[in-house]
């Protein structure tokens, strides 16, 4: 048979560092807003609620029915074209949001805030459908290859989007004026279009090599559509139902603490915002790059971990690869001890430690999946671990044991999607999976659009009667029951797992078995 791009090595992870980008990007642009809560409050002039409510928008479209509808025009259209307008729409959002906080549009506060709403709603439309075609593209290149690396290296450079958005944001808006830092994610999520241009031209060319060897093209792979008869058979499979129900109420419980995460931290511990000249690393004078280059070493770390001892077949090259890691991650966290122990007392720096410990987490907790099975147990504990973290943080007091509940937190966040998502395809049949993952995104966005607002307003009810003093830098918002709130999220989840167990032993889906084909 006629060689296509997609045999070559090379090439194939080209177009996965290609099409990441726009993970990374928008990622990035989702989640930075946690890093500059405070700055934002004061910067624009808005409330705990507002923010939340800012953050909420991004789900608005989507929470009726946007991200099917983009599954479904994504199918009509084909990756590249509907690549280009999904990417751009998050590309115009950024911008839209961007403008907005400059003053654009005009700088008294509800014209910010309902501009900045505007800016978000848009955004989330193109990063949900983008987050779908580019599950699509990885199929495309990967399937038969290494799709499953693949697909957990893609989540991987979204985290670190997200973990470096949270961190670098305050660097960025140093003195207190945010705008830069929206304008520098809006630029970012403009280079990865660029990315994804170049990506095109290789699309182009495999799309003509396989009509030509007469392979089927991208237009007549169905494996990935979105079809109402399957929407139908899914949401009646009890299975589906609690996965899906699952997937809502656990990420309502993840995304939206990220977003309040830092602030959290400076409120509660006395954490900083900005951060102080110890703890910045410079690189040619720059601390921006200086982070970046720290996150990205942490990043070839924790795929050094999850990868190379597994890609020997000795278990003494395996030790011994792991020994080398281990030793050069111990000579880098000793050169960096100084500011390591000055980023664990920074909000922001600190709760992007959450995300990045995922891209650890997740690879190996995939495959112990794939090698022992137990994935609803596995749902259930990484539940369980999220009720411990929500307790530590929200009703004890103890610096300590708030560290021990953001590892918590880290490691259900990675337990539970590395056990989740690879069970969906074993509920659902493969030519169900796009269907199954519109659904579960449109589920999983009504949470959102509850909680990313719904911890700021509850975050302002509690504390009513001493917001002019928050205001006036006199005392801290207090966060225990809005976190309290999110625990109670977590036994819910720990319920539905459970639930899920059971349906899965009378319909036989083996969640709890081994991946038999690894
Ligand atoms: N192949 C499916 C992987 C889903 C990964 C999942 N992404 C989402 O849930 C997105 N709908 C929302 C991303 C929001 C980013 N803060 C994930 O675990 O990231």
């Amino acid at each position: 048979m006629q060689k296509t791009l997609r045999d070559s090595a090379a090439l194939r992870w080209l177009v996965l560092i290609l099409i990441s980008s726009l993970l990374f990007s928008t990622y990035w642009f989702y989640d930075f807003y946690g890093g500059i809560k405070g700055l934002m409050e004061r910067g624009m002039g808005i409330s705990s609620e507002e923010y939340g409510r800012i953050m909420s928008s991004t789900t608005y479209a989507n929470v009726v029915g946007m991200i099917i509808l983009g599954g479904i025009i994504l199918d009509r259209w084909g990756i590249r074209l509907a690549g280009l307008v999904f990417g751009g729409l998050s590309f115009l959002g950024a911008i839209i949001s961007a403008a907005a906080v400059a003053g654009w549009f005009g700088d008294d506060k509800s014209t910010m805030l309902i501009w900045s709403i505007v800016g978000r709603i848009i955004f989330g439309i193109g990063m949900e459908v983008v987050c779908v075609m580019v599950t699509r593209t990885i199929v495309k290149w990967f399937m038969g290859y290494e799709m499953a690396l693949a697909m957990a290296l893609n989540i991987g450079f979204g985290r670190l989007g997200t973990a470096m958005g949270m961190a670098v944001a305050p660097d960025l808006a140093a003195g207190g004026f945010i705008s830069p830092a929206f304008s520098f994610a809006a630029i970012l999520i403009g280079i990865s279009l660029v990315f994804f241009i170049i990506y095109i031209f290789f699309d182009i060319k495999i799309d003509k090599q396989r009509a030509e060897s007469g392979i089927v093209t991208e237009e007549e792979v169905d494996e990935e559509k979105f079809r109402f008869a399957d929407f139908k058979k899914l949401i009646t499979n009890r299975s589906f139902i609690y996965i899906a129900l699952l997937c809502m109420v656990f990420y309502s419980a993840v995304f939206p603490l990220l977003a309040y995460a830092p602030d959290l931290l400076v409120n509660k511990y006395g954490f900083s915002y900005e951060m102080g000249s110890d703890g910045e690393f410079l690189i040619f004078g720059s601390a921006i790059l200086g982070t970046a280059f720290i996150f990205v070493l942490l990043l070839i770390f924790g795929l050094s971990f999850s990868m190379v001892p597994r890609a020997f077949k000795s278990n003494t090259h395996k030790l011994l690869s792991f020994l080398v890691i281990s030793t050069l991650f111990l000579g880098y966290v000793y050169v960096l001890r100084d500011v390591f122990s000055e980023w664990l007392l920074n909000g922001p720096k600190t709760a992007s430690l959450i995300p990045m410990g995922t891209i650890l987490f997740t690879p190996i907790f995939g495959s112990i999946v794939d090698k022992k099975g137990k994935a609803a147990t596995l749902m259930m504990i990484g539940s369980a671990l999220l009720v411990f973290a929500y307790l530590s943080l929200s009703v004890f007091n103890h610096v300590y044991l708030g560290y021990l509940g953001l590892i918590s937190l880290g490691i259900a966040f990675s337990l539970v999607p590395a056990a989740m998502w690879p069970a969906v395809a074993r509920i659902v049949a493969e030519n169900r999976l796009g269907t199954a993952y519109g659904t579960m995104f449109t589920f999983q966005n009504w949470g959102l659009a509850a909680f990313f607002w719904g911890i700021g307003a509850l975050l302002d009810f509690v504390n009513r009667y001493r917001l002019a003093d928050i205001e006036a830098g006199l005392t801290n918002y207090d966060y225990t029951i809005p976190v309290l709130m999110l625990a109670l999220l977590g036994v819910i989840s720990a319920w539905l797992a459970y639930k899920l167990k059971q349906a899965d032993k009378l319909q036989g889906y083996g969640l709890e078995n081994p991946h038999t084909s690894n």
